[in-house]
């Protein structure tokens, strides 16, 4: 049996704050704010891989007024849906994500967010496909208040 699921998830970018994305830190002026390290797209793909098994999302199992997730890594919470969905005998097959970012450039660092993912799902990093777009200087990602992401995942048993 195969099932999707889609995540969109949303943080607030301020300074004083490393961006992580994917996986790993990228340099930039400011970075996303959360309780966890605030890893946008790793949030997204958790909660496109929780609802493709119908189990709730991330917000459900890591709660964020838990004092267990303060800043956690979010590597962490994916490895944790993978073996949520596997008690119910599901396997992720593939992802598709798009970061909304005006700025930094998402593109150098997209193989090492792959690799990077694929090691924590225990994944060949081709079944993870990440892409980026600004959204042209329009709303809140463009004028850079925040970051966003949204994810497809295929899982099957
Ligand atoms: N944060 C970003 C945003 C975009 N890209 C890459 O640039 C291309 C053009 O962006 P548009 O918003 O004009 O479509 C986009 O297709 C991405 O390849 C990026 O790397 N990082
Ligand atoms: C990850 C969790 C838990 O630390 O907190 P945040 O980093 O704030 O992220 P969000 O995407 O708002 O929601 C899920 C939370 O429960």
């Amino acid at each position: 049996m195969i099932r999707v699921g889609m995540g969109y998830d949303v943080h607030q970018l301020v300074s004083g704050r490393d961006l992580w994305m994917g996986g790993i830190k990228i340099e930039h002026t400011m970075g996303l704010l959360g309780h966890s390290d605030a890893d946008v797209l790793i949030h997204a793909i958790c909660d496109a891989i929780l609802g493709a098994a119908n189990m709730r999302d991330i917000g459900f199992h890591f709660p964020d007024t838990s004092s267990e997730t303060e800043g956690m890594d979010s590597k962490i919470i994916l490895r944790k849906t993978i073996e949520l969905i596997a008690t119910k005998g599901y396997r992720l097959v593939n992802i598709d994500a798009t970061i909304c970012a005006q700025r930094p450039k998402m593109n150098p660092h997209i193989p090492a967010m792959q690799q990077c993912m694929a090691d924590v799902i225990g994944t060949d990093p081709d079944n993870i496909s990440i892409k980026a777009t600004t959204t042209e200087r329009l709303g809140f990602t463009g004028r850079e208040e925040g970051i966003s992401a949204y994810a497809v995942a295929l899982i099957e048993k």
